[in-house]
């Protein structure tokens, strides 16, 4: 059996400092108005972060609808040749949700992430990532986003629920983690069920 090895290859992405929740909660009350980059989650993030050189480096902006990026994958994000690693795709779209965050004015994360791969998301290609909220219930956030190339047609789909959480939930990361329990069976979160053998 191989022993593990703790991954020390990028101090620089360490995870954020707990205070920066905080700043980051600060931000909503500033959001940038629609011609403006909404501020990235922080400075390290794998989606959005401009210090983050394994990252996305995400720029959104919002609108009428929700909020949108303009994004190419490059060489860095390679699944089969040419084509980004569905992966890859999922931790923008991800990201992406996490901005319609300032639309909202609460924090809160991804419990459940579904993606359709409609056609290949091409690497060096220009596509734009739009996403919005489908509709809210309590702490339920229903998200979707949608990429499309530029020739309007859409290449990947995408539906989110996002929990609301407190800001405890980032500030004590590790209680969180050792409280979690066994999931909890949700119908959408079911795949066809497979045959007894
Ligand atoms: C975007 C956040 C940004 C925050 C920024 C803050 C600081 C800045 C610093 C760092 C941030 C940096 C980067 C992050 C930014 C963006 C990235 C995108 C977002 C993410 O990447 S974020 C990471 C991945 N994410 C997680 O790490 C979550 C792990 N998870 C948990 O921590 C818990 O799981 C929790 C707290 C989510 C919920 O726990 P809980 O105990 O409060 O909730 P519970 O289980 O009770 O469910 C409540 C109700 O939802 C229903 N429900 C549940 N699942 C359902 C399903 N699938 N379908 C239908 N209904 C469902 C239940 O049935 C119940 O319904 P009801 O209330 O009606 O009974």
């Amino acid at each position: 059996m191989t022993e593990h090895t703790p991954n020390t290859n990028t101090p620089e992405t360490a995870g954020p400092e707990p205070f920066e929740a905080e700043d980051w909660i600060r931000t909503f009350a500033v959001a940038p108005p629609e011609h403006v980059d909404l501020p990235p989650h922080h400075p390290h993030c794998l989606g959005c972060g401009p210090a983050n050189p394994h990252g996305h480096q995400l720029r959104v902006r919002r609108d009428a609808h929700g909020v949108y990026a303009h994004h190419s994958f490059d060489s860095r994000h390679v699944g089969a040749p040419a084509i980004a690693h569905g992966g890859a795709v999922a931790t923008v779209l991800d990201d992406l949700f996490g901005f319609l965050l300032y639309t909202v004015g609460e924090l809160a994360v991804t419990r459940h992430l579904a993606i359709d791969y409609l056609a290949p998301v091409l690497l060096d290609t220009p596509y734009t990532l739009r996403s919005h909220i489908h509709s809210r219930a309590g702490r339920k956030l229903h998200l979707r986003a949608t990429i499309e190339n530029n020739h309007a047609h859409v290449v990947t789909t995408a539906t989110a629920l996002f929990l609301i959480v407190d800001i405890d939930h980032f500030l004590t990361p590790r209680h969180n983690a050792s409280a979690a329990t066994a999931p909890t069976t949700h119908e959408d979160q079911q795949g066809p069920q497979m045959d007894s053998p």
